[in-house]
């Protein structure tokens, strides 16, 4: 990790620095992706400009309609799904998320989030022009990183300083820089990260830790958001916002004494000790760096609407119109040879004549759905590695039989069609676990979104049977599988069950995975413009649950 200044200011001793690197609790050890970031600049604008809220506005004015404003959605509906909590954290590993919207293509692969960085002196409105961008945004996954949360643990003496004003929090050592281009990373893999909450009254950690996802847009705040080289290169958009200095001293008093519970004379003591030296050695030189220049923070709605306009630029580029590409996405005929398909016996095809009939009454469309469920289950099962095993019969004759190699085996359904799907898992495999992932398509995007996720903690672990009674045009199933991939199951580790798909959607999930094992009883011809399966069977789950029709 290389810093951006090789001396230090004479005044910023202080920290003895035997403060514990922080942990963050289930980083995993795979961390190789630490060398991520090789885009730097490929994104953001190339040259530095400051912009102005006087800046003359003439010809093009059009370009800078606020994104708000072109999609018309109500204001407390992208606030909850907005600014708040995208992650919003449950008991133990339950997330519930605001609706996450696809952060992959249609091959299955990341879309890399866009990170923009936020520096600037404290107080400076860094938070405020944060909140204002993504605000201005108005895209469902945004989220909002700061640097104060990687503040290092503090030693006991160094403790007893901070209480008396004398420790050195603008000091580059005061931060774990490792820990931040670890988290940032992860982030733009679209791994989940377990991010400290720093308590500014204590100067301590909270001892709960904040979930975060990958994001289509993550925001980066903090004083040295600029200082090390590391993460500058992680950064594809750098704002450095410039408020002047008695405007920051004035904010800082107030906020300090309002909210971090401070006295005036300790603020004054730090600030001039230690606030202000580094702002002028670190802070205000990492300027350079900044693609823009925001002068007085979040007042210059100019500045933020420009930034905003160029974000929502870039993420158009990358596209995220996943389900209309999936529903016509051009494959040839020849069917994939992942594609596990239940041979068309009479049998089957009587199950299918019950349950595709619009006339078959629910308990019947129950018990039909159930044998049709067992036997794509066995099937799975049937296409797992089997070891040879030699066991005594009670006659005392050995016999030469099989027993399933892979021990560890989750069901894992998408809600609610999927569900019914787990009694025959469990009928077939005691002790199985399950997990679930409820997702549903936003009716004004068309797009799948992620509500809720409860899996297993060493779900890596695991060969998964991933469960959706009938898969269309496959949207879900690879958000699903890209789930577990970010969980870290690998792919030749999944098996898809499934009782009815589409020509498209096996086409799909066979293309972005082509290791992961596809299994169902009937592959219909093609999907509607409402991308229902044709002839299809109608809503799987509002049949067997017995609930009325729902719009999707
Ligand atoms: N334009 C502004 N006018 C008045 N007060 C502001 C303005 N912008 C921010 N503040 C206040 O100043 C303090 C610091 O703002 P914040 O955005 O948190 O800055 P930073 O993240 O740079 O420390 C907060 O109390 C905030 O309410
Ligand atoms: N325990 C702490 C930790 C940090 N500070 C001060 O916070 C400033 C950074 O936060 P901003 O929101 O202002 O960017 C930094 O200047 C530290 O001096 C603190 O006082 N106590």
């Amino acid at each position: 990790m290389s810093g951006r200044f090789k001396q230090d200011p004479p005044s910023s001793a202080s920290s003895d620095s035997g403060g514990e690197d922080c942990i963050v609790p289930p980083m995993e050890e795979d961390e190789s992706n630490a060398e991520m970031g090789e885009n730097e600049g490929s994104q953001g604008p190339s040259s530095t400009r400051t912009i102005s809220s006087t800046t003359p506005q003439t010809s093009n004015q059009n370009t800078l309609r606020s994104p708000r404003s072109r999609r018309q959605r109500t204001t407390s509906q992208s606030q909850t799904s907005r600014s708040g909590e995208p992650i919003l954290r449950g008991r133990r590993r339950t997330i519930y998320t605001a609706g996450r919207p696809p952060w992959y293509d249609c091959q299955g692969q990341l879309v890399e989030p866009f990170v923009i960085g936020v520096c600037g002196g404290s107080a400076s409105g860094k938070t405020t022009v944060a909140k204002k961008i993504i605000e201005e945004l108005d895209v469902p996954w945004v989220t909002l990183l700061s640097l104060d949360s990687f503040y290092k643990v503090l030693t006991e003496k160094q403790h007893d300083d901070a209480a008396r004003n004398e420790y050195n929090f603008d000091h580059p050592d005061a931060f774990d820089f490792e820990l931040v281009v670890k988290t940032l990373s992860r982030l733009k893999e679209g791994k989940k990260v377990e991010v400290p909450i720093y308590n500014f009254v204590t100067h301590r950690r909270e001892t709960k830790t904040k979930t975060m996802y990958g994001a289509n847009v993550i925001i980066f705040e903090g004083i040295l958001a600029f200082y090390s080289h590391d993460v500058i290169k992680l950064l594809d958009m750098k704002v450095f916002v410039d408020t002047d200095s008695d405007e920051r001293l004035v904010r800082r008093l107030r906020r300090d004494i309002a909210e971090r519970g401070r006295e005036l004379d300790g603020v004054l003591k730090q600030y001039f000790k230690f606030v202000k030296p580094a702002f002028d050695y670190y802070i205000a030189p990492s300027m350079v760096h900044a693609d823009i220049i925001v002068p007085r923070g979040g007042d210059n709605e100019v500045a933020i609407n420009l930034i905003a306009q160029n974000v929502m630029t870039q993420l158009q580029q990358r596209g995220f119109k996943l389900r209309e590409k999936l529903a016509h996405a051009n494959f040839g005929i020849v069917r994939p040879s992942s594609l596990h398909l239940l041979p068309s016996t009479p049998q089957i095809r009587g199950l299918h004549t019950f349950i595709r009939n619009k006339d078959t009454p629910r308990d019947e469309f129950i018990f039909y759905s159930k044998r049709l469920i067992r036997l794509v289950i066995e099937h799975a099962l049937a296409l797992l590695p089997f070891t040879d095993v030699t066991v005594e019969t009670p006659q005392g004759i050995p016999y030469e039989g099989k027993r399933i190699a892979t021990e560890k085996i989750c069901g894992v359904s998408i809600l609610r069609a999927g569900e019914t799907m787990e009694n025959a898992l469990c009928e077939v495999l005691k002790d199985v676990r399950i997990g679930k992932i409820l997702i549903q398509t936003n009716l004004d995007t068309g797009e799948p979104e992620l509500y809720y996720l409860r899996l297993p903690k060493d779900i890596k672990d695991y060969h998964i049977f991933l469960m959706d009674a009938t898969v269309a045009t496959g949207a879900a199933a690879i958000m699903a599988i890209r789930v577990l991939l970010d969980h870290e199951v690998p792919e030749d580790h999944i098996s898809l069950c499934s009782l009815l798909m589409t020509e498209q959607g096996v086409h799909n999930i066979a293309y972005a995975f082509p290791k992961v094992r596809i299994v169902t009883t009937a592959v219909d011809p093609c999907v509607n413009e409402k991308f229902y399966i044709v002839p299809g069977i109608g809503n799987f789950g509002d049949r067997y649950f017995g609930t009325e029709p729902s719009d999707q």
